[in-house]
């Protein structure tokens, strides 16, 4: 089991040359969280409260101003195939076809061809992909396109899964089916998974722990655990889970906490 850990981590990011003047930008502040491998963690918050920040940090894409991140109590020097990231936008190759684009990790680490074809192949199926092995990203769907993006990040068989609204462009039935197999490809990986989302309904869908973070400067203001994700993984569909009267009741909840944290910044 491994875990991710933030201990008083915050994030300043210098003045931007074309705002001289205007002092270094607090983002985030005293950022305490810790992902379990069992656990998938949403972050919610408004717009501009630092999710990305925050989830560039655990990528070691940023490096803190203040404070620690560590894997299992080593501290993150950078980016890592450990700490696998999948963003909204797919990110990947165009002029490679799907296979290629899954066994490229395996590629840079100087796994034989044939190997990293094989595992290739086994991460297609993995993700339902058997047959598009030897089409081309754009004759993929939305829904088709992130599925080669996640069979890419488990390529490493890291660690930590670092999704950033890894769903935010699909319509809304695929992004339905769509995280019912992020659950269930999650699960089975072992990976622990840190995922910001805009949507409220996916945070609670998915996560095992919410977390609410509030703007100017980022903090963490609220955490919920919840359940809904073992449902469904049980086999409880998706729509009925949403119907759920506690589903209901919990969204509203979490809304109210990210709107409290609106006006106490308007009242400040
Ligand atoms: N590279 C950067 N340099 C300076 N400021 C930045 C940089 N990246 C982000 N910011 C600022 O940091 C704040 C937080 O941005 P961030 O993208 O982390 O928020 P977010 O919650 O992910 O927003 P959104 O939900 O709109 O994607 C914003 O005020 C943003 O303008």
């Amino acid at each position: 089991m491994s875990t991710l850990t933030f201990r008083s981590v915050s994030l300043r990011y210098p003045p931007r040359a074309a705002r001289a003047g205007v002092g270094e930008k607090l983002v985030l502040d005293g950022i305490d969280l810790q992902v379990a491998s069992h656990e998938l963690v949403a972050i919610i918050g408004r717009s501009g409260s630092g999710k990305t920040s925050l989830l560039n940090l655990a990528a070691g894409f940023l490096e803190p101003t203040a404070g620690t991140i560590t894997v299992d109590g080593v501290p993150i020097e950078g980016p890592s195939a450990d700490r696998a990231v999948v963003f909204q936008d797919d990110a990947l190759y165009p002029w490679l076809d799907a296979r290629d684009n899954i066994a490229l990790p395996f590629k840079l680490k100087g796994v034989p061809l044939a190997e990293r074809r094989a595992r290739a192949e086994q991460l297609l199926a993995r993700v339902g992909l058997a047959d598009a092995g030897d089409r081309r990203i754009w004759e993929l769907s939305g829904g088709m396109r992130q599925r080669v993006g996640i069979a890419r990040a488990l390529a490493a068989e890291p660690r930590f899964l670092l999704l950033d609204e890894p769903l935010g462009a699909l319509d809304a039935l695929t992004r339905t089916r769509m995280q019912e197999f992020l659950l269930r490809i999650k699960a089975e990986s072992g990976a622990g998974a840190l995922l910001i989302t805009h949507s409220i309904e996916e945070a609670l869908l998915l996560g095992t722990r919410i977390v609410v973070l509030s703007p100017n400067p980022g903090r963490l203001t609220a955490e919920i655990e919840a359940g809904f994700n073992a449902e469904v993984l049980n086999g409880a569909s998706v729509a009925a889970v949403k119907a759920s009267p506690i589903f209901k009741r919990m969204h509203a909840g979490l809304t109210g906490l990210i709107h409290a944290s609106a006006e106490e910044e308007i009242a400040a």
